[in-house]
C-alpha cells in the first residue's frame, strides 16, 4: 500500500498532510500486446482507475503545454519522455481521482521511471502485469489500429520495439527478481486474455486466509 502526499495540500496546510493510501498496479508489455484492450476490461470488472501514461502524454500535447512540442517529438521517435513530466501527469490524475486503486498502464517504461516513481511517490505496484506478445503479432496489430496515432508507422514501430528491448524489458525482469511479474500470454484471442487477466486478480482462498 503506498501513500501520496499531496503537496498542494501541504503548502496551504502547512504541516496537516492529506494523505491517501493507493493500490497501484503496473500494466506493462509491448506496443501492441493489448495493455490498453485489457485496462479496460479490468475497470470493468474489478473497479480500478485506468491511467495510461501514453494517453496523458497524448493529452498534454493537446493542451498545448509548454512541453508539447519536446512531448510529440520524442513520441514520434518512440523515445521515453523524461520521468518528471510524466509523473507529474500521473501524480495530478491520482490526486483528481477519489479511488484508491490504479492501473498504470505503459508506466514504468525505464529504469528512470521506475526509481523516480517510487522516490517521488513512495509508492510500490501491488504487482506488475506483463502482457507477453510476439513482435510480429504485435506489428499487425499496431498497423491495423487505426486511432490515427502518429507513432504507429513502420519506421517508429521498429524504434518503440527497440527501445521496448533494451529500456523496458530490464524494468520487467527487475520486478521479476523480487516476484512481482503476473506474465500473461497476450498473443491469444482478447476473450482468452481476460480470462486469464481475471485470475490473476481473483483473490484466491489462500489469499483469504492470508488476510484474516
Ligand atoms: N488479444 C488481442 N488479439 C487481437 N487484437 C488485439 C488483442 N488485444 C488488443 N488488440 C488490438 O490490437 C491493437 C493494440 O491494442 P492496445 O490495447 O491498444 O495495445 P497497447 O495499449 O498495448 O499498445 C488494438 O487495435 C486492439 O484492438
Ligand atoms: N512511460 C511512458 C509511456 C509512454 N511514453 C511515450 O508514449 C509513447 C506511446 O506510449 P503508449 O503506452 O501509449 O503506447 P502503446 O504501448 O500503448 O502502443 C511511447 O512510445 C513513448 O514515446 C513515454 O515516453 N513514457
Ligand atoms: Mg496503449
Amino acid at each position: 500500500m503506498g501513500t501520496i502526499i499531496d503537496a498542494a495540500d501541504k503548502v496551504a496546510n502547512g504541516n496537516s498532510l492529506t494523505e491517501k493510501k493507493v493500490k497501484v498496479v503496473f500494466v506493462l508489455g509491448g506496443p501492441g500486446s493489448g495493455k490498453g484492450t485489457q485496462c479496460a476490461n479490468i475497470v470493468e470488472h474489478f473497479g480500478y482507475t485506468h491511467l495510461s501514461a501514453g494517453d496523458l502524454l497524448r493529452a498534454e500535447i493537446k493542451s498545448g503545454s509548454e512541453n508539447g512540442t519536446m512531448i510529440q517529438n520524442m513520441i514520434k521517435e518512440g523515445k521515453i519522455v523524461p520521468s518528471e513530466v510524466t509523473i507529474k501527469l500521473l501524480q495530478r490524475a491520482m490526486q483528481e481521482n477519489s479511488n484508491d486503486k490504479f492501473l498504470i498502464d505503459g508506466f514504468p517504461r525505464n529504469e528512470e521511471n521506475r526509481a523516480a516513481f517510487e522516490s517521488v511517490t513512495g509508492i510500490g505496484p501491488e504487482f506488475v502485469l506483463f502482457f507477453d506478445c510476439s513482435e510480429e503479432e504485435m506489428e499487425r496489430r499496431l498497423l491495423s489500429r487505426n486511432q490515427g496515432r502518429e507513432d504507429d508507422n513502420i519506421d517508429t514501430i521498429r524504434k518503440r520495439f527497440k527501445v521496448f528491448l533494451e529500456s523496458s524489458l530490464p524494468v520487467i525482469e527487475y520486478y521479476s527478481l523480487n516476484g512481482k511479474v503476473r506474465k500473461i500470454d497476450a498473443a491469444k484471442p482478447v476473450g482468452e486474455v481476460f480470462e486469464a487477466v481475471k485470475a490473476v486478480f481473483t483473490p484466491t482462498e489462500s489469499d483469504d486466509k492470508a488476510a484474516a
